[in-house]
């Protein structure tokens, strides 16, 4: 029989079964800069109950609903007055500055440079309960380490090295925007918007903006305006199996969220930052999601040409017509085994002297014949193969460079998850080949 235990006993035990979820999730709504958050974005018109600031053992900080949510629902609303868009920055002290500057600055550098000078005015800053739950550093690839972008997978390394010379090149170009703001502070420009300042508030935007598209203005440059930093909805992390509803309801004015999927009461709450495989949500927002649906393994030109035959007379024609079709990139392996364009440029690839003429036929998806099913096949699991070894090799190096670099485990930990979800995908992609072989032959 249940005991009675009044309205205290069953407070109690309420918080008993909270805390004790599971060792997986802690609650962090308790501290000092999520109340003050809590009541600043209050005084802005947001006043939610439903979501929490907890920490995840997999995915680190996130929200967690003390409701349940059913499919349609409205998860989290969020007023025009906390978003932080270009807006903010034209009606502030760096209003005057913008509008004047010639030529134009861009919509992100503008947010960017908000950003730094309000985290650089510390305790004076009205955006400070914001400020301070922001993350002080990032993953994403312009903040890692040379050699750890060396142990990147292509693409990737090839779009993280082009990362950071976007962000270089935009802090050089800012530089004189930057010096006209002088007379706004005591220290020197310099300093304060320095490249550590400018990498910090690039992640910070590329990592927690929701698409809001404003109108264009005169006194920014012609890239698009699509920014706004939307505080505490910014905390809700991202997961590839659920599908939302985001945009900013005009006649409400809020930035609202609806969920298509049901969420159990006292789980973490996801949303989906757009169906990315690995490789671009490590690029755009510096994390991996383990057993991502969406993600494949890349197979560059150069791993395509080892395996192409050098000593084919017709290698050159087919190797224009992969480029002619755009069959050179995109190339993958995935969980259902190798791509269609994949198996499309091997098959073109395999066409005997005899079979050439029969190229526009490959590229319509027909089968030549089988020979050539069997040839593309075997070069797909060869190259599977060698992209295993190379993973594993990596691997390997990164065990090591663990064991005598701790400080760098945080950013080797983060390669090594991607890593392994490739060597997931690699050898499932093998065994879906090695079957396709047997029951052709
Ligand atoms: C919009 S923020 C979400 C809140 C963030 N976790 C925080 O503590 O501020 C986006 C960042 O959260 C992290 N993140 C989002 N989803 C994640 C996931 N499923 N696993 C691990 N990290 C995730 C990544 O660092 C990403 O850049």
């Amino acid at each position: 029989m249940q005991k009675n235990r009044g309205r205290t006993g069953r407070k109690r035990q309420r918080r008993k079964q909270y805390s004790s979820f599971s060792s997986n999730r802690v609650n962090q709504s308790h501290k000092l800069e999520y109340i003050c958050l809590k009541k600043w974005l209050k005084e802005r018109g947001f006043n939610d109950s439903n979501l929490i600031p907890a920490q995840f053992s997999d995915t680190g900080r996130g929200l967690m609903n003390t409701k349940a949510f059913k499919a349609g629902e409205l998860i989290i609303s969020l007023p025009e007055k906390c978003l932080l868009t270009t807006g903010t920055v034209l009606s502030s002290y760096l209003g005057e500055y913008v509008a004047k500057w010639k030529p134009p600055i861009s919509p992100l550098i503008a947010l960017c440079t908000f950003l730094i000078a309000e985290r650089h005015a510390g305790e004076q800053s009205a955006w400070k309960p914001y400020i301070d739950v922001l993350p002080k550093t990032y993953t994403c690839p312009v903040c890692l380490e040379e050699e750890i972008v060396r142990l990147l997978p292509e693409p990737l390394r090839r779009k993280a090295q082009e990362q950071r010379t976007v962000v270089q090149e935009l802090h050089i170009s800012s530089k004189t925007f930057f010096s006209s703001l002088q007379s706004l502070f005591t220290e020197n420009v310099e300093t304060v918007f320095n490249y550590n300042a400018l990498q910090w508030a690039w992640c910070t935007i590329n990592t927690r903006t929701v698409y809001m598209k404003h109108s264009q203005r005169e006194c920014f440059s012609r890239e698009p305006d699509v920014y706004a930093l939307a505080p505490y909805l910014d905390l809700l992390n991202h997961s590839p199996n659920v599908q939302v509803k985001a945009a900013f309801n005009e006649r409400t004015r809020c930035y609202e969220i609806r969920t298509d999927s049901h969420c159990r009461r006292h789980e973490e709450l996801f949303i989906c930052y757009g169906p990315h495989d690995n490789q671009r949500l490590l690029l755009e927002y510096g994390f991996i999601a383990t057993n991502n649906p969406h993600s494949e393994v890349y197979v560059s030109a150069a791993i395509l040409l080892q395996h192409a035959f050098l000593a084919d007379k017709q290698r050159n024609m087919k190797l224009s017509i992969l480029k002619d079709h755009d069959l050179f990139e995109n190339l993958t392996f995935g969980r259902d085994g190798p791509s269609w364009r994949l198996l499309t440029a091997l098959k073109l690839l395999c066409l005997g002297a005899d079979e050439f003429t029969y190229w526009k036929k490959v590229l319509l998806g027909d089968i030549i014949s089988a020979r050539n099913e069997e040839k593309s096949l075997n070069i797909a699991a060869k190259i599977c193969l060698s992209l295993i070894e190379d993973t594993q090799h990596v691997l390997e190096k990164i065990f090591q460079m663990k064991k005598d670099n701790m400080n760098l485990e945080n950013q080797l930990t983060l390669v090594e998850a991607l890593r392994l979800e490739d060597l997931t995908i690699l050898q499932t992609s093998l065994g879906i080949v090695h079957n396709l072989l047997a029951a052709i032959t």
